[in-house]
């Protein structure tokens, strides 16, 4: 029997993405690959991002979060995820702790990342740096010049789909811009083809960006993991990096995502400001049966 049945979960979204968040502090317990796939499976606890909330590691943090994907795998990043967490940790009545003038410091395998509350509904989090060399994203080969790469992709013959800019930020973004609307675009097509490149050794997310404005950003995002989703904000983050050192705005934009807006920041020290809001969907707890036939 799975150490996660009938255990408590949060369902949540931040900006559209689907975020279901699970507190396994105090337990050894670890998702596995196949139990997340489980979760995501079932219609009450379905994700694009499930948020594991672990014991601190590094001594000063408030938390270390595993963070999985739709179809299993691991990511170092997850922004949307982490407001959700936020919230948790400071308002959940079985999850909160108290925290320091409502800020928290939360660990992955990424690195450290500040969430702070902004309004009750609102929550700023500090991504911390943008990863920019080639291998840090990362990539295959040694380009140079991570504001543009050069992809071959055979089976999309539009050119302007050839050539991305690269950002990690903990996680890899491949960032497409373009003139027309994004919507223009069958993302749920050239999405796994561009994802599972090999160009992209740990797969990637996939953007495909409008600057409409100085300060406004349109965006769609086929997410490394869980496909379309209606909203990212790791990738929001990489596109405004990926914007900005291409000169195409300034250091700071809104990104507008099919589930909402997000406002994001360079800041002059490097770190990138996230802030947006998050919705609590209600709770539940994982039905033992969702485990069966899982050698757990
Ligand atoms: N699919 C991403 C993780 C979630 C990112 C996204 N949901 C966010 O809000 O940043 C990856 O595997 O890198």
């Amino acid at each position: 029997m799975s150490p996660l049945a009938d255990r408590r979960f949060l369902k949540m979204h931040g900006a559209g993405n689907a975020i279901v968040v699970l507190d396994l502090r105090g337990t050894p317990v670890r998702v596995t690959p196949a139990e997340a796939r489980a979760i995501a499976a079932d219609a009450h606890s379905r994700f694009d991002q499930l948020m594991v909330i672990h014991d601190p590691v590094t001594p000063g943090t408030d938390a270390f979060m595993r963070i999985y994907n739709t179809d299993g795998s691991e990511s170092g990043a997850c922004g949307n995820g982490t407001r959700c967490v936020g919230y948790a940790l400071l308002d959940d009545p079985a999850m909160a702790r108290p925290a320091e003038n409502g800020a928290l410091t939360l660990e992955t395998k990424a690195g450290l990342v500040a969430v702070k509350r902004v309004t009750e509904r609102s929550f700023t989090v500090d991504m911390g740096q943008p990863r920019l060399r080639w291998d840090e994203i990362p990539l295959a080969e040694p380009f140079p010049d991570t504001r543009r790469i050069e992809l071959q992709v055979g089976p999309i013959d539009d050119p302007i789909l050839h050539s991305p800019a690269a950002v990690s930020m903990g996680n890899p973004h491949a960032i497409f811009f373009v003139e027309r609307d994004p919507d223009g675009y069958d993302l749920g097509r050239i999405g796994p083809l561009l994802e599972a490149h090999p160009i992209f050794p740990e797969r990637a997310n996939i953007s495909i960006a409008q600057v409409s404005g100085r300060d406004t950003i349109k965006l769609r995002v086929w997410e490394r993991g869980a496909g379309l989703t209606l909203a990212c904000g790791t990738a929001a983050c990489a596109t405004v990096v990926a914007a900005a050192r291409l000169r195409m705005i300034g250091r700071a934009a809104r990104v507008a995502l099919p589930g909402g807006e997000l406002s994001i920041e360079w800041r002059a020290d490097d770190h990138v400001l996230m802030t947006g809001p998050v919705f609590l969907e209600g709770e539940g707890t994982f039905a033992p049966e969702l485990f069966a036939g899982l050698d757990v």
